[in-house]
């Protein structure tokens, strides 16, 4: 990867970490190199973490408008709170097709940009013909794991690229499930993912800022 539109996406799922820490060191890194990295903390944090300056993503977005939805995460809420983004679905939170589609939209009524994750190349293709800005693949096996998807599994980020272009190509595909390194970065980029999505290299890690300067020197 090497144009600074390419996206380092660090999801801090439900890790015990500081947001504010990791959105700050994000905030940095982002500002000194021109890298565009951003943060998808727990929704309760996104105030806090939008503040900071970092760009801020939902973990979700619920497929309703507002009304009777209790326990719902509104499209509307997450984006007054300072998110510009959301993921939709994930291994760890799947979602049925239709509510993925729901989600889009409700993401799209609040002009959030939105990824969505998919576990393998046909997941990809389905979900890029929901058009959503992209689709971030991520085989549930080399989740929190310390080997990278990339060298991993190098033909599932390729075929899912050549899904999603196949379908729409609009729709950006990123990789995801391992990544922690700049050289994990720069092997995505070779495989043509436009973007990686990250969580435990950056959340658990001792040192976050460190490894987010390592991951950047990938682009
Ligand atoms: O699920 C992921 C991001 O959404 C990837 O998690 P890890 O970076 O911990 O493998």
């Amino acid at each position: 990867m090497s144009d600074s539109d390419t996206l380092i996406l660090v999801n801090l799922k439900a890790y015990p970490c500081d947001p504010i820490e990791i959105a700050e060191a994000c905030a940095s890194v982002a500002a000194d190199t021109g890298a565009r990295i951003a943060v998808a903390p727990q929704a309760a944090h996104l105030s806090a973490v939008a503040d900071t300056g970092v760009e801020t993503w939902a973990q979700h977005v619920s497929p309703v408008e507002h009304g009777s939805h209790t326990g719902s995460t509104l499209a509307e809420a997450v984006a007054d709170a300072g998110a510009t983004g959301t993921l939709i679905n994930h291994s760890e939170n799947r979602l049925k097709l239709a509510d993925i589609d729901g989600s889009l939209a409700a993401a799209a009524r609040a002009g959030l940009e939105t990824c969505v994750c998919a576990n393998n190349p046909a997941q990809s293709g389905a979900a890029a013909a929901l058009g959503p800005d992209a689709v971030a693949v991520e085989p549930p096996e080399l989740i929190g794991g310390d080997v990278s998807v990339a060298s991993a599994d190098p033909a599932i980020v390729e075929d899912s690229v050549a899904a999603v272009e196949a379908v729409d190509a609009d729709v950006d595909l990123f990789c995801g499930a391992g990544v922690s390194t700049g050289e994990d970065v720069a092997a995505a980029g070779e495989l043509g993912a436009t973007g990686v999505l990250l969580a435990s290299g950056v959340a658990k890690a001792d040192d976050p800022e460190a490894v987010l300067r390592d991951l950047v020197s990938g682009l």
